[in-house]
Order: structure tokens, then sequence, then C-alpha cells
């Protein structure tokens, strides 16, 4: 396996809302073995930049490369389908369900087709050995069989990552996982992502600047829709443009 070869990319991105320029001409490149964060202040172009990158919006402007496929035009189940997984900021959980039938409706949403709903008893397996793999990968194992409701807040972004994993993403695009959390719930989903970036890729959006600059091996910095700089943190951090523009305000 190449540990450096790029999984997910995004080339010349341009969002215009009306006179809203969101993103403008942004490119990047996600590899496997990597988390690679994408920070910047409020109303940078984050949001809309993961939301064109999983599919839930079409780019103005550009194109989107998922494991070598031009899935510029691909809707997100498609895309999903292709080896991309999603954590959302808003909370996607089933609360009167377990973990594990959270994970499983997770996998089986992915891997289900309309049509061919009835003859499920394989893609049942093939679900349910996905959703366990995922539940051990995230460390819920001792939970698996609780509800998920009334689970700890940290716990609860670790099930969305198992759900996210549950579809056997290669790539994997995580929105603020770290929002909300204390200091033994982030250590524990920092672990996590030391130990996923392994064999996936990671994008990260994410507001923990300390946590960014632990974890992340790339990152690239937004300001107004552009980005200014995509470096290691260390160059990140001594970058006169990054300091001005965005770290000097924190
Ligand atoms: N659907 C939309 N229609 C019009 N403008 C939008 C839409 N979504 C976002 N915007 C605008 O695009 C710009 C970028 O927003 P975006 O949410 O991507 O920024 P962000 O970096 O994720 O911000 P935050 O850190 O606050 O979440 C903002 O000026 C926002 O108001």
């Amino acid at each position: 396996m190449n540990q450096h070869e790029t999984l997910l990319s995004g080339q010349h991105i341009t969002q215009r809302w009306g006179g809203l320029t969101a993103l403008d001409d942004v490119s990047l490149e996600i590899e496997r073995g990597t988390v690679h964060a994408v920070i910047g202040t409020n109303g940078a172009g984050k949001s809309t930049l993961i939301n064109i990158l999983s599919g839930e919006l079409k780019p103005t402007e550009g194109q989107v490369t998922l494991l070598g496929n031009d899935v510029t035009r691909w809707s997100q189940p498609r895309r999903a389908r292709g080896g991309l997984g999603r954590s959302y900021q808003r909370n996607t959980i089933y609360p009167d369900f377990t973990v594990s039938e959270n994970c499983r409706l997770a996998a089986q949403a992915q891997i289900q087709r309309p049509w061919v709903w009835w003859n499920n008893a394989q893609q049942c397996q093939i679900s349910t050995t996905n959703a366990s793999n995922a539940i051990l990968q995230a460390g819920l194992d001792d939970v698996s069989n609780s509800i998920a409701g009334p689970l700890s807040h940290g716990q609860k972004r670790q099930l969305e990552v198992a759900m996210c994993l549950s579809t056997h993403p290669q790539v994997l695009l995580l929105d603020e996982p770290l929002a909300g959390m204390g200091a033994e719930e982030t250590e524990r989903m920092l672990a996590l992502l030391e130990q996923l970036k392994q064999d996936h890729a990671i994008l990260l959006v994410e507001h923990d600047m300390d946590a960014v600059f632990r974890i992340a091996d790339r990152i690239t910095v937004m300001v107004n829709g552009k980005v200014i700089a995509t470096d290691t943190p260390a160059n990140i951090r001594s970058n006169p443009d990054v300091q001005t523009a965005y770290l000097g305000e924190h």
C-alpha cells in the first residue's frame, strides 16, 4: 500500500452564492496515512469545502477526485459507496437504538440498493461485520449493546466516527469531532484518529487549535474563501502570512 497516495483532492474549487464567493480557486490533496486539517476564521469556507468534497453541494467551478475518479457530479450516496465517509457537526445518532444498531443502520444505508432490499441476507451479514469492526476500532465494544441516547457526549462523538467507519471508507471527512469534548474525551478521540490515519486519509475541520497542531500532518489555512497556506504544523506556525491573517487573532 502506498502510504502517501492521494485519495481525495479538490482542484480549483470555486463556490459562489450570488455576489458572495465562499470558495475562491481552492485546491488541496488528502493523502493516505495523514490527518490533513483545514483551519480558518468563521466564515472562511471550511463547511462549504467539506460539503463540496462529500457531494452535498456541487461547486460552481472546479473538480473533485476520489480514488482516481472524477466524482464532481457524483451524488453524496454514490461517493459514500466509492469510499468516502463523513461525520457531521449535527447529531446523526438514533438515540433509542443501541450503538450496534446505529452502526448496522449506517452500514446498511450505504450498501443497500432500493431495488434489492428483499435480497438482504448476505448484505445483512456484511453490514453486521462492518458494524462490529467499526465498533471495535472506535473503542466502543464495552457499550455496543447500550442504548445510544444516554451515552456521554464523548462516546456519542466516537459513535459518529464508528458509524462513519461502518461504511468502510478509505477517506474520512470529520467535521469538528472534538466539539464540546472534555480533556479526557479529546485525548481518546485523538488517539483514535492517530490509529485510523494508518490506513485512511483523514480531512479534519476543527476549531481546537491545540489538538489540530498536535494531530495534523498537514494544515491548510483558509481566509475569506482562499487557501493562504498548506504545510506542516511547524511551517504553518512560523508562516508570517498565517500569523498575520489568522493565528495572531488567537
Ligand atoms: N447556503 C448558503 N447560501 C449563501 N451563503 C452561504 C451559504 N452557506 C454558507 N454561506 C456563506 O459562505 C461563507 C462561508 O461559509 P462556511 O459555513 O463555509 O464557513 P466556515 O469556515 O465553515 O465557518 P464556521 O467556522 O463559522 O463554521 C460565509 O460567508 C457564509 O455566510
